[in-house]
């Protein structure tokens, strides 16, 4: 067992132990750890310095946070007195995946309402019952996020038609200052600022984390505990430094070909969503310049499916991580390897395990990642490439004046669209048009799905979807939810390694189920799409082969989903 919550394991075997023996000696070497530890911005060298010297507060969280504890206490007991016992996070990116995880392995409620998708925002406001027992956190460190505000807008337009008082069931929380902190203060609402010195996706432990945790009944004081407990481990130069160890793996062993691949399966490990956060924290940090580490969430599959790690280990450039659990036994047994091979096999798989607290990895993950920086080049606290989705998401709801662009074939009531390459050939049916997508993803490529739906009623297909494609291409498969995923993978499909092949799937509301957003002229039907178009116009611009699948109708929707489900499949 791990018994103590200073534990944290980082076991590697195969090609994942020989990058831990080329690096982590000159990690030692270089103090990198220690001078982490100590803030010190010049790691990443001088391009990089000015924006590190403002992002380095993450480090000493587990100290610097304790300041919050009681103000989120007293936050949480005011609103559990109100009889609000509902709660509801609005933010994206760093603003929501870690406040997702941390509830969802404490085991309590949180509805994290990341998306434009109409249908998911009529499912987080709930019934006017629902919301007289509700409190909404609104975060935005920059407080500029266009879903933000507009799910901010919903919530105090629906509480006012309730006859309730936005002031009494709304929390903001943002950077002091930003013109969010200055309007939502003058309009008397409770408000937690966080440190700005910390970026979106290091945030798990200011109060990005901890407001919305600690209202929806999470000891989070236990979480700042666990950390601490590893702060000292983690900040040593020391070659057993597990932080040090889990960035060796990610930049990989030289020689052959580089390891850029992270497939992160839970395989244990009771931490549920770990993957989903990491994920942000990986693509984000490191997919810039044409570089990059691709974590790729192995999502929960049927119990006896086969995770997508086996099938991918036998990849050049995949390192396969497993979230594991508490149990000694556990770990030896999978050390062995994904397909049970032993350790010293011809050809092992490159395999690492990771193991320990929330807490603790929430800042493991954070220092192996800024340490991976180091070691690729790479500065780990921008993200160039998100602005110019947005950007292009604007144009789209702005301009309007053109004709809508003619789909390249239409089948049914979906539109079939191909951006970026011509493709798709004489394909005919959607099927045909998959295959002719799945036709370009090269030897060392992957394939990201991208669904512009409503992740809470269509989760299931998710798993499917990606476990067939992976069968059918051999190469990593991502899934991401659209537009969650734009404040994560996002900036890797754009800034990484040009490689990436793209599947866009998307249901348009109907007029009846699209919502307006209060106090703006346009819906969360029009942002949605907007936003789906802007990104795929980015990558296409890039070269990128896109494929739009546009159902136009639930019907539609399902027979998408009926011909993924077959690509590959014949002959
Ligand atoms: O917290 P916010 O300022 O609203 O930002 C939310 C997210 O959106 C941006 O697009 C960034 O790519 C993310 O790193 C960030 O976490």
């Amino acid at each position: 067992m791990l018994e103590r919550s200073s534990e944290i394991v980082v076991e590697a075997t195969g090609p994942a132990a020989t990058a831990i023996t080329e690096h982590v000696p000159g990690l030692v070497e270089r103090r990198v750890a220690s001078r982490l530890a100590a803030k010190d911005a010049t790691l990443w060298g001088e391009a990089a310095r000015e924006e590190a010297a403002q992002r380095l507060g993450w480090v000493d969280l587990h100290r610097t946070s304790r300041a919050l504890i009681g103000e989120v206490e007293t936050l949480a007991a005011r609103y559990a007195e109100r009889g609000c016992d509902r709660v509801v996070l609005c933010g994206m990116g760093g603003s929501s995946l870690a406040p997702e995880v941390i509830t969802r392995t404490a085991g309590v409620e949180l509805v994290v309402c990341d998306s434009s998708d109409p249908a998911m925002v009529t499912t987080a406001l709930g019934t006017p019952e629902d919301l007289r027992r509700t409190v909404v956190v609104v975060s935005s460190k920059s407080g500029s996020t266009a879903e933000t505000d507009s799910q901010r807008r919903t919530f105090v337009d629906a509480l006012t038609r309730a006859d309730l008082e936005p002031t009494e069931h709304m929390v903001i929380v943002t950077d002091p200052g930003s013109p969010f902190d200055q309007s939502a203060r003058a309009e008397g609402f409770d408000v937690v600022n966080a440190d700005p010195s910390v970026g979106g996706r290091y945030s798990a432990l200011t109060a990005f984390g901890l407001v919305p945790c600690a209202l929806a009944g999470v000891d989070v004081a236990e979480l700042l505990d666990e950390a601490d407990a590893v702060a000292d481990l983690l900040a040593a130069d020391d070659e057993a430094n597990p932080a040090l160890r889990l960035a060796a793996v990610m930049a990989g062993a030289s020689g052959g070909t580089p390891r850029d691949v992270l497939v992160i399966s839970r395989a244990g490990s009771a931490l549920e969503g770990l993957g989903d956060w990491a994920e942000q924290l990986i693509a984000e940090s490191t997919g810039k310049d044409g570089k990059g580490v691709l974590p790729v969430v192995d999502l929960p599959s049927e119990v006896g499916a086969e995770p997508l790690a086996h099938r991918l280990a036998d990849q050049p450039d995949v390192t396969v991580v497993r979230l594991i659990g508490d149990e000694v036994d556990e770990r030896d047994d999978e050390l062995a390897g994904p397909d049970g091979e032993p350790v010293d096999n011809e050809h092992p798989a490159a395999v690492v395990n990771v193991g320990g607290a929330l807490g603790g990895q929430l800042l493991l993950w954070e220092t192996a990642t800024a340490v991976a920086g180091e070691l690729l080049g790479l500065n780990p606290f921008d993200q160039p490439d998100v602005e110019s989705a947005k950007t292009a998401a604007r144009e789209q709801m702005t301009g309007g004046d053109g004709a809508p662009p003619e789909p390249t074939l239409t089948v049914g009531e979906v539109e079939v669209y191909q951006a970026g390459t011509d493709f798709l050939g004489d394909a005919g049916s959607l099927t045909e048009a998959v295959e002719a997508l799945l036709a370009q993803v090269g030897p060392s490529g992957y394939l990201a799905v991208m669904a512009y739906t409503d992740r809470w009623a269509h989760a299931s297909e998710a798993r499917a979807v990606q476990e067939r494609l992976t069968a059918a291409t051999g190469r990593p498969v991502t899934f991401g939810w659209g537009p969650r995923f734009l404040h994560s993978t996002g900036q890797f499909h754009k800034g990484g390694p040009a490689d990436g092949v793209f599947l866009q799937i998307t249901r348009p509301a109907s007029p009846e189920e699209d919502r307006p957003v209060p106090g703006q002229e346009f819906t969360f039907g029009r942002l949605i799409a907007a936003q789906a178009a802007g990104d795929a116009q980015v990558l296409a611009e890039q070269g990128r082969p896109v494929l739009r699948l546009v159902a136009r109708s639930s019907g539609g929707h399902a027979a998408v989903v009926d011909a993924v489900l077959a690509a590959g499949q014949a002959g």
